[in-house]
């Protein structure tokens, strides 16, 4: 199977970036909605593992709680097999790759390269607003740190944006307007050229 190299399609993938609560997931949500993609957050993976008892659970733990990247052979191998599991061919990689390691171990990994990456663009002073109105009784959701998250934002995450950048696979959306606004810019780029209606 597959020796021609031909006969298995690659899936899509489009990786959605942002600071923490800049929005991904909710936009993530809205996508899945209209254009029947599978969202996979790389968070929820890992927290998902925390709560199944797995041997990596208590290192992932101690992780998430200091805002530091999980090394990227666990968090691939979550992905790899929700990719599996979902009988979908087309992905949104949400929070992920968040550095240089993420990047080039996914690539090496799969294989795949995205179709582009969605990159949600927003001041720090509303993300921080967000993430502590956000309830959802996340252990990293305070504002030690969310300090943390911030600074590992800037040094590891956003120079990844930046590679994909130079590619010119980013599109930028500016995410500090309110979520249907935002949505309204997001529907635009997942809609093909050619559905797009002249005026
Ligand atoms: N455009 C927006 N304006 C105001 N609040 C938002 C917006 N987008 C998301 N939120 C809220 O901010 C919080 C963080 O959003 P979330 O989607 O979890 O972000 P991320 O996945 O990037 O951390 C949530 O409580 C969400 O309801
Ligand atoms: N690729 C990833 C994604 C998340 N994580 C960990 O999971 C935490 C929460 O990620 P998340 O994507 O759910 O957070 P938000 O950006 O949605 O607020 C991060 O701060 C990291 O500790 C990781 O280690 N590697
Ligand atoms: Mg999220």
């Amino acid at each position: 199977m597959g020796t021609a190299g031909d006969s298995e399609k690659k899936p899509t993938v489009v990786f959605v970036l942002g600071g923490p609560g800049s929005g991904k997931g909710t936009q993530c949500a809205k996508i899945v909605e209209h254009f029947g993609y599978t969202h996979l957050s790389a968070g929820d993976l890992l927290r998902a593992e925390i709560r199944s008892g797995s041997e990596n659970g208590t290192m992932i733990q101690n992780m998430i709680k200091e805002g530091k990247i999980v090394p990227s052979e666990v968090t691939i191998k979550l992905l790899q097999k929700a990719m599996q599991d979902s009988g979908n061919d087309k992905f949104l990689i949400d929070g992920f790759p968040r550095n240089e390691e993420n990047r080039a171990a996914f690539e090496a990994v799969t294989k795949i390269e995205p179709a582009f990456v969605l990159f949600f663009d927003c001041p720090e002073e509303e993300m921080e607003r967000r993430i502590l109105s956000r309830n959802q009784g996340r252990e990293d959701d305070n504002i030690e740190t969310i300090r943390k998250r911030f600074k590992v934002f800037l040094e590891s995450s956003l120079p990844v944006v930046e590679y994909y950048e130079s590619k010119g696979k980013v599109r930028k959306v500016d995410a500090a307007k309110p979520i249907d606004e935002v949505f309204e810019v997001v529907k635009a780029i997942f809609t093909p050229k050619d559905e797009k209606v002249a005026v």
